[in-house]
């Protein structure tokens, strides 16, 4: 593996991204790059009407994600410096084809490659998958108000999804590295050997 690697987190809401991408920061010394969640103002909206306020919260995702991203290659890729995201860019086509319909799918498409076929891409990505009863758990577990109105069906999908974006991307992009944690049977929170395992193989990889 070369140096400066570029390590995204990615798995279906609730999977442990942000959990696992920090405690990886930590124990590696490798800076995070977090999605900013607080700040949105149409998730709310969104979990209410998921038709009406689809293309205005894929769009919000997208600039937001374009514009970390941008930074980000400036200070730390371009300079061959590690950095640990918890997302990668593909998620915003991820949920927008499941989210979108019609002419409005069509236009985020165009939009979509536009804005990131030439964003650096991570080299390698952990991707958490879990069952559909341990992502709710979570979720009721980490307690997010807007949340409260996911549909189980919609997450369903979205770990379906999230299933054959992975496969699509290691075919298109056969030197990512991506590794793939069982989030329903790996615990990393609970059990720090889970962890540690986790961390060695990062650890080997950008070595
Ligand atoms: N392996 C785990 N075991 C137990 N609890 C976990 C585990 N991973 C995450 N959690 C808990 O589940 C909740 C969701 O985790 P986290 O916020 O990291 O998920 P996420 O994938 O980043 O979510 P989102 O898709 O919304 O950004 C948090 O309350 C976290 O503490
Ligand atoms: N529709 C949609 N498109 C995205 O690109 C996207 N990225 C994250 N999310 C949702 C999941 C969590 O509720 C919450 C925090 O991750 O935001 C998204 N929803």
């Amino acid at each position: 593996m070369k140096r400066g690697p570029f390590i995204a987190v990615e798995g279906p809401i609730g999977a442990g991204k942000t959990t696992l991408a920090s405690m990886l920061s930590n124990e590696l010394h490798i800076p995070i790059l977090k999605e900013i969640v607080e700040e949105n103002p149409f998730l709310d909206k969104f979990y209410q009407n998921i038709d009406e306020w689809s293309f205005q919260l894929e769009m919000f995702f997208l600039c937001n994600r374009y514009k970390q991203l941008e930074d980000t290659d400036l200070q730390y890729i371009a300079q061959d410096k590690p950095v640990i995201s918890d997302y990668h860019i593909y998620k915003n086509l991820i949920f927008a084809e499941r989210t979108l319909k019609g002419i409005k799918r069509e236009k985020y498409r165009q939009i979509y490659h536009i804005l990131t076929d030439d964003l650096p891409k991570p080299n390698i990505i952990l991707y958490i998958r879990a069952d559909l009863d341990t992502l709710l758990y979570r979720i009721s577990k980490r307690g997010r108000a807007f949340e409260g109105q996911i549909d189980p069906a919609y997450l369903q999908q979205l770990i379906e999804d999230y299933d054959t974006a992975m496969a699509s991307l290691a075919v298109r992009e056969p030197s990512t590295v991506i590794v793939t944690i069982n989030g329903s049977e790996v615990d990393f929170v609970e059990y720090p050997e889970q962890f540690a395992q986790i961390a060695a193989q990062v650890k080997e990889l950008i070595q």
